[in-house]
């Protein structure tokens, strides 16, 4: 049924919502979804939702950044159907076993039952690699990097959000790629790692990175590597997937090719993916009390131009602001002018709320100082600058805004990552943040601190980080790993 009306902003008179302060940020979230114009939770399935047309601006940017760092480091897009027979899915038991519960199936067309039930793609390996067997002959067709953006389906049982955890992931850009060694898809893990840290980095999202523990890789996959935002409430959002498959999927699927000495070989894949949780976490990190504050790269509207008006100087101000929106629109930003009759308080809330990156204000004072008023969504505070070369100031500062975006948030982050030596340490320190602590790396200990902690193995660092010398509070001896413990969306 439609979301409750907490869900969808409004309070319960269904008078427009008031965001919340940034402080309650369950609430927060809810409300600068609906009041932001990012999705519309009242679709009538749970865990679907609709696409406001500003919230699809800011996806559409988004995922252009993601397309552009595919394309240029060797993928090719495509589309592979949504439907998934049974007798395809059900070939591969780690990977059933996975998605066994989450799996939507097609069982008739029209009132004619089906032969074989359809599912609903929930991700695309068991659609893609029957097409890869088919595909792939000899070693000269390696490596085959493939993407694509389409919706999967997953009947999420946990609780359902817009863009954090939906039954029908509408942004799901999974990348599918095969290899001769597991060398060289290992050398493909990295890489992808490296591109989504490059794709986040420009919608300055600091991420964590960190291989998952065996017990929480990917369904039919060797090891994963996951990336981890720390959202405001100091719970952690993972934002992307990296999977070594090994030889796990060539094997049930057959993917063979023959090797420069003449012989078959099973082949060696990756898999790794994106989701709208990407929208979350840039949306949550950077988002404050007045509502949403967007990098430029994305922001539907970079700069909005509000003139000051009064009785005998209008046209000159309007021709002024009309001037400088001319300016920006030709170096390509996208500018928004606001002439209305509303109180200039009530203007800057609304474009506050919307999240955009600049507002320029021109009156007649500052007409005859040839200047302007910027002052910068993610700042507050005003700048005076010169009207000349306005086009190339305001440039500069949106670049500006994106590397302090940046480096503000991974500051907040690196705070909200705490080292601890004891259980109760952690247990203190989760739900604010993530606490590393020494682990001697068995899977009993391990699930014995997320036991006593109530809290989730993230994983172990990926970089070479220092271990945390110290004692394992599972079993005592000396650890050799660091590991990450969070609160988990
Ligand atoms: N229900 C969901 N709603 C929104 N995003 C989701 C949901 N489930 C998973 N995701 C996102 O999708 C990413 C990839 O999903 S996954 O299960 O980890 N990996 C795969 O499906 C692999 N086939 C790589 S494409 C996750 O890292 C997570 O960020
Ligand atoms: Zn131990």
């Amino acid at each position: 049924m439609a979301e409750n009306k907490k869900e969808t902003g409004k309070n319960d008179a269904g008078k427009e919502a008031v965001l919340p302060p940034k402080s309650e940020f369950s609430e927060w979230f809810n409300s600068i979804i609906d009041i932001g114009q990012i999705m519309d939770v009242r679709y009538p399935v749970k865990g679907l939702y609709v696409w406001y047309p500003f919230g699809f601006g800011i996806r559409k940017r988004v995922y252009n950044i993601i397309r552009d760092v595919m394309d240029n480091s060797g993928h090719e897009e495509t589309l592979f159907p949504l439907l998934i027979p049974e007798t395809e899915f059900m070939k591969e038991a780690d990977h059933i076993k996975g998605f066994e519960d989450e799996v939507f199936w097609v069982t008739h067309g029209g009132v004619t039952p089906l032969d074989v039930r359809l599912a609903l793609r929930p991700t695309s390996e068991t659609a893609i690699y029957p097409m890869y067997q088919l595909w792939i002959r000899s070693h000269a067709d390696l490596p085959l990097k493939l993407y694509q953006v389409v919706n999967t389906f997953r009947h999420e049982t946990k609780h359902t959000r817009p863009l954090i955890r939906l039954r029908e992931i509408t942004s799901f850009k999974e990348a599918h790629t095969v290899h001769a060694t597991w060398d060289d898809a290992k050398n493909q893990v990295d890489e992808a790692v490296g591109l989504y840290t490059d794709i986040y980095r420009q919608l300055s999202v600091p991420v964590l990175i960190s291989k998952r523990p065996d017990w929480d890789k990917f369904p039919g996959g060797d090891y994963t590597i996951a990336l981890d935002t720390i959202m405001p409430d100091g719970k952690t959002l993972q934002i992307g997937t990296v999977h070594h498959l090994g030889t796990n999927f060539a094997k049930t699927y057959d993917i063979t090719y023959e090797n420069a000495e003449g012989e078959q070989e099973y082949a060696n894949q990756t898999c790794y993916g994106i989701s709208e949780r990407s929208i979350a976490a840039l949306i949550s990190v950077h988002g404050d009390d007045k509502g949403l504050v967007l990098p430029p790269a994305v922001a539907p509207i970079q700069v909005v131009v509000i003139p000051v008006l009064f009785k005998d100087t209008t046209e000159a101000v309007m021709k002024a602001c009309n001037d400088v929106v001319e300016s920006l629109r030709k170096t390509g930003l996208r500018v928004e002018m606001d002439a209305s009759d509303m109180r200039p308080g009530a203007k800057y809330y609304k474009w506050e709320l919307k999240g955009s990156c600049l507002r320029i204000e021109i009156g007649p004072r500052d007409l005859e100082k040839n200047s302007a008023v910027l002052v910068r969504r993610d700042k507050g505070e005003k700048q005076f600058v010169s009207l000349d070369g306005i086009a190339e100031t305001v440039g500069a500062e949106l670049k500006q805004m994106a590397d302090d975006l940046y480096t503000t948030a991974e500051e907040k982050m690196n705070a909200m990552i705490v080292p601890c030596e004891t259980v109760e340490e952690v247990v203190a320190q989760i739900g604010k943040g993530v606490a590393t602590l020494p682990w001697c790396g068995c899977e009993e200990c391990g699930m014995k601190i997320e036991e006593e902690t109530n809290g989730s193995i993230l994983g172990t660092p990926n970089l070479e980080t220092e271990i945390k010398k110290g004692k394992c509070p599972g079993c005592g001896k000396e650890a050799d790993q660091t590991v990450y413990i969070a609160k988990m969306y």
